[in-house]
């Protein structure tokens, strides 16, 4: 493709001379520069792509997409604002990839890579070829690639996307997060369904209030298109029982399709029952009844079967097989996953890094926990700061005995996060805090007795530990495990 036919596409821009190369790859970042590449120079967060500009020229690129100025001897094309010239342009170089397959996006703080992954199970139970894009991985038809974000920049998207189609995906499931939305990395992304599991405090940090970060989230209602001008039906599936889905049913032209437990909806739970063991409840799916028995735990595993159940419905798949797919899912990694070295205690690990999470988990385990709580958790450096010391309360009023740890300190001293988490604490909780993750984990399992159960919280399925600029391997799983064999072998 030239680059005067990739750039037609956009509304407004200026070029600075009249060559006009094949462009056969775009690229934002210059060390990814190929010959032929078109670089984006993006002024981010920690440096300015324009700077790189005379770096990707040297590895081979022949044009540059800009906001500023630049001094090259390569043709420039200049727009007001390079972010939203790049996700269109994506679009238009990978082929508009989303309108050859069916888009599922699912936002909101927690619940996104479960149900996404209820999704996907369900789809290819059904024999549906699916991707996922998420937080763990990316998947294109059957093989997975590494993440980097939640969801990608829209050049890594679109090119995913097209991988996709070219493979023969018929369906793409994928979390769409706040920031995504915000910076416009899925602009031009033809979704089908969208699909809002809660909203809770998170990501302050970045969207400074409440309300801009529900804004943020409305925005793939908002751009989830007009049921009556297209073709496909467009969708969009609510959480009936969070306030935030009433502005979003005012945010989309799609149609609405609400799920729930508290209150009357489409897609609703009746008669839950938890155990150690799973969760039992009954649906009610446009007036038709089934009883349902999850291997997963917990309400909020109700909430996520409910949104991947409404959302495999509205695609047109029958209830008894969405079911029957569901009641398969042990889980998804690193979330409520447990650790079973044959130990009289139970060991969780989950991956609740916000207040709404942990205090969801917290509540699951008090309803069936025989012995005491321990929970062993720690929050992020580089991220919102207000939620520390309201992980820290909830753990102390609903757990037994907390070890606060470090998360990913990332450049952040990891003392001064846990003193802000501190903050928190309620005075008569049994409280010690260790910086080091791995101690902490071990003094919880050193000390748990018969029944009890330990909680750690926060990195789920992460195999990695950010602290300053290193990042080291770490998997609480395995820490986990080798301590509760520590613990065995000293006991014999
Ligand atoms: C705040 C934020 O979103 N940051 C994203 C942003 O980084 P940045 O603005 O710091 O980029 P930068 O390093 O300043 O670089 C600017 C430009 O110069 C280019 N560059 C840079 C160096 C160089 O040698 N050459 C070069 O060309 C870069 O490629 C880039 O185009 O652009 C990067 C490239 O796309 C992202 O990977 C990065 O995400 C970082 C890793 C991040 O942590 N993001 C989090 C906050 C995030 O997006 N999270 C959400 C949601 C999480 C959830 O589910 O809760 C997600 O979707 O992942
Ligand atoms: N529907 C839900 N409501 C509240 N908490 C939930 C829900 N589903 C999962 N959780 C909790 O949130 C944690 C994260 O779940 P999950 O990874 O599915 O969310 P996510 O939205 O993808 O998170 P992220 O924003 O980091 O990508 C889980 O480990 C669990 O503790
Ligand atoms: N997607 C979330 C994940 C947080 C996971 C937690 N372990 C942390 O590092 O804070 C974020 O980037 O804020
Ligand atoms: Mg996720």
């Amino acid at each position: 493709m030239t680059l005067n036919e990739l750039v037609c596409c956009l509304q407004q821009f200026s070029k600075s001379n009249s060559s006009n190369p094949v462009i056969n790859t775009i690229e934002m970042d210059s060390r990814q520069v190929k010959d032929g590449s078109l670089f984006i120079c993006i002024e981010g967060y920690t440096v300015d792509g324009h700077d790189f500009a005379h770096q990707a020229i040297e590895k081979g690129a022949v044009a540059i997409l800009a906001e500023k100025q630049l001094d090259v001897d390569v043709p420039v094309v200049y727009v007001k604002d390079t972010k939203r010239a790049m996700a269109v342009i994506s679009n238009v170089f990978y082929d508009h990839p989303t309108t050859k397959l069916s888009l599922i996006g699912v936002t909101g703080t927690n619940g996104k890579t479960t149900t996404t992954h209820l999704i996907d199970k369900i789809l290819m139970d059904a024999r549906v070829k699916t991707g996922l894009i998420g937080t763990m991985y990316m998947k294109i038809a059957n093989e997975k690639v590494e993440a980097k974000n939640t969801t990608p920049e829209s050049i890594s998207l679109q090119q995913s996307f097209r991988k996709m189609v070219d493979q023969g995906v018929e369906t793409a499931i994928m979390e769409v997060s706040s920031h995504a939305l915000h910076l416009g990395r899925v602009r031009g992304c033809d979704f089908n369904i969208a699909v809002f599991t809660n909203l809770s405090q998170d990501h302050l940090d970045y969207h400074e209030t409440m309300d801009a970060y529900r804004h943020a989230k409305g925005l793939l209602f908002a751009q989830l298109g007009n049921t009556y001008c297209h073709k496909q039906r467009k969708i969009a599936v609510l959480n009936v029982d969070d306030p935030a889905s009433k502005e979003y049913e005012k945010m989309t032209a799609a149609q609405i399709v609400t799920y729930g437990i508290e209150h009357e909806c489409d897609v609703i739970a009746k008669n839950i029952k938890i155990t150690a063991q799973g969760t039992y409840f009954e649906v009610e799916a446009f007036g038709e009844k089934q009883s349902v028995q999850l291997k997963m735990i917990g309400k909020f595993s109700v909430y996520n079967a409910l949104a991947a159940m409404a959302t495999c419905l509205v695609d047109g798949l029958p209830l008894d097989d969405i079911i029957k797919s569901l009641q398969t899912v042990d889980g998804v990694s690193g979330r409520f996953e447990l650790v079973d070295e044959g130990q009289p205690f139970t060991v969780i690990v989950d991956y609740a890094h916000t207040p709404d999470s942990l205090e969801n988990v917290l509540l699951t385990v008090r309803e069936f926990v025989q012995g005491e709580v321990y929970v062993v958790v720690g929050c992020g450096g580089d991220r919102d700061k207000t939620k520390r010391p309201i992980m820290a309360k909830i753990a102390s009023e609903l757990g037994d005995h907390v070890i606060l740890t470090s998360d990913n300190p990332r450049s952040e001293e990891p003392l001064q996060i846990i003193k802000d988490m501190e903050e928190g604490l309620t005075e008569e909780c049994s409280h010690i805090s260790i910086v080091d993750r791995k101690k902490a984990i071990t003094h919880a399992v050193e000390r748990a007795n018969d029944n009890d159960v330990i909680v750690i919280a926060g990195k789920g399925h992460e195999t990695y530990q950010i602290i300053g600029g290193e990042t080291i391997f770490f998997d609480d799983r395995l820490v986990a495990s080798e301590a509760i064999k520590e613990r065995g072998s000293n006991e014999l």
